[in-house]
């Protein structure tokens, strides 16, 4: 979660995010969700990079970042639990509240059936929607359900050789990726693969667009009960086993719309500092991948701002040049030499010496105001003690 309040533009780039997200040389995550102002007055909006520095395109959604969402600006604002903030994303105004029990709950809004708005090139077989679909992966035949819920999912119980699920047998990082890329999704998609338990109760794995197996997805869990509930498998409320936990999904009948219910664990406030490449606070080429975990929250832009030695080059030699310290003693030599050679100004030779002193005078005084060098404040009963002595103290 990045707090990114006070800008509209990511404070980390896609490729940044790509960094942290590593697993081994970064922080290690499946997405960056950044909390930014409200575009149409209260409350945030949300934006996220996949692990792999891809930007699900609008309208965008990620299911569990809103319910860590909610509880991070709890964290940021000292709202301890009472807020519903209101979250704008590309799909829509999302309330997320957090519960009594601690449980934060999300109105996911309603499902996207139809096809092309999935998007999906595979044909209708229910109305508009793509119900129990027959997609052709690596010579299988899967049976797929398509369901968008702001981002595209295709949902699958089994294949014609595998009727039934044992999603634990599954090989996914060979069989997700064919998914995901496969043409019948322009823009690639989320796959899950789902194993019925009851009828109120659904175990998934996922393969996520961008981010590959992850443990948990919640706009994934989300459209796993909507499938479900179209092919006739489930009931519209169950608990959906993700290997990360379990969510309780209801898609109601009377508004149409998906809720999400689930706690959000904070973890113990732990700080550490992690940068590219793991060796200090800064990486080699300074500056831009200094990133400051603390407490799950990443304060990128504070820890560049705050720490010195995180500070891009650029940043300094900027504002070195633009520092009044240089402006004003070069707008007066630029004066000065305009005067001398129009002649309105005449001076007399002066001293070598003097020139040094007077060049010096204005750096020493940029360098101590900069903090560049530093003057101690002069001990005189110590340089007594020296000339008295006749000597050179220890
Ligand atoms: N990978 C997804 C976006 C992330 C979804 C998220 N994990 C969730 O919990 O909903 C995409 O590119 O659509």
């Amino acid at each position: 979660m990045v707090d990114n309040r006070d800008s509209s533009v990511p404070m980390v780039t896609p490729k940044q995010a790509a960094m942290l997200c590593d697993r081994n040389f970064g922080i290690g995550a499946d997405g960056v969700i950044f909390v930014m102002p409200a575009v149409n007055g209260a409350g945030y909006t949300m934006r996220m990079f996949n692990s792999d520095g891809s930007e699900p395109e609008l309208p965008e959604m990620c299911g569990n970042g809103a319910r860590c969402f909610v509880r991070f600006i709890d964290e940021l604002e000292n709202l301890q639990g009472t807020n519903s903030s209101k979250m704008h994303t590309g799909t829509g105004l999302i309330i997320p509240e957090i519960q009594n029990d601690g449980q934060v709950r999300v109105d996911m809004g309603e499902p996207i059936l139809s096809g092309p708005e999935i998007p999906t090139k595979l044909p209708a077989t229910r109305n508009k929607a793509v119900v129990q679909a027959e997609l052709e992966v690596e010579g299988s035949t899967w049976h797929v359900t398509c369901v968008s819920m702001g981002n595209p999912h295709c949902v699958t119980f089994g294949s014609k050789e595998f009727k039934v699920l044992q999603v634990d047998d599954l090989e996914l990082t060979e069989i997700g990726p064919k998914f995901e890329h496969h043409e019948m999704f322009p823009a690639r998609t989320n796959t899950e693969f789902v194993e019925v338990l009851s009828r109120s109760h659904l175990k998934m794995r996922v393969w996520e667009r961008g981010a590959g197996a992850t443990l948990a997805c919640g706009t994934g869990a989300c459209a796993v009960v909507v499938a479900a509930v179209l092919e006739g498998r489930a009931e519209r409320k169950c608990i959906v086993d993700v290997p990360g936990g379990s969510l309780e999904i209801e898609w109601r009948e009377d508004d149409n719309h998906v809720y999400m219910t689930a706690h959000v664990y904070m973890t113990a406030p732990a700080e550490a500092v992690i940068a590219q490449q793991g060796e200090s606070a800064c990486p080699p080429g300074r500056g831009d991948y200094a990133f400051h975990h603390k407490a799950e929250k990443i304060h990128c832009r504070e820890a560049a701002r705050n720490d010195s030695n995180c500070r891009p080059v650029w940043l300094e030699v900027l504002e070195l040049i633009a520092s009044p310290n240089l402006i004003v003693p070069l707008a007066v030599i630029k004066m000065v030499a305009t005067a001398l050679s129009r002649g309105w100004i005449k001076i007399k030779p002066i001293s070598s010496n003097l020139i040094v002193v007077l060049a010096v005078i204005p750096m020493l005084v940029m360098a101590v105001s900069r903090g560049w060098v530093k003057i101690e404040p002069i001990n005189v009963t110590e340089i007594l003690k020296y000339y008295n002595g006749g000597g050179r103290h220890e």
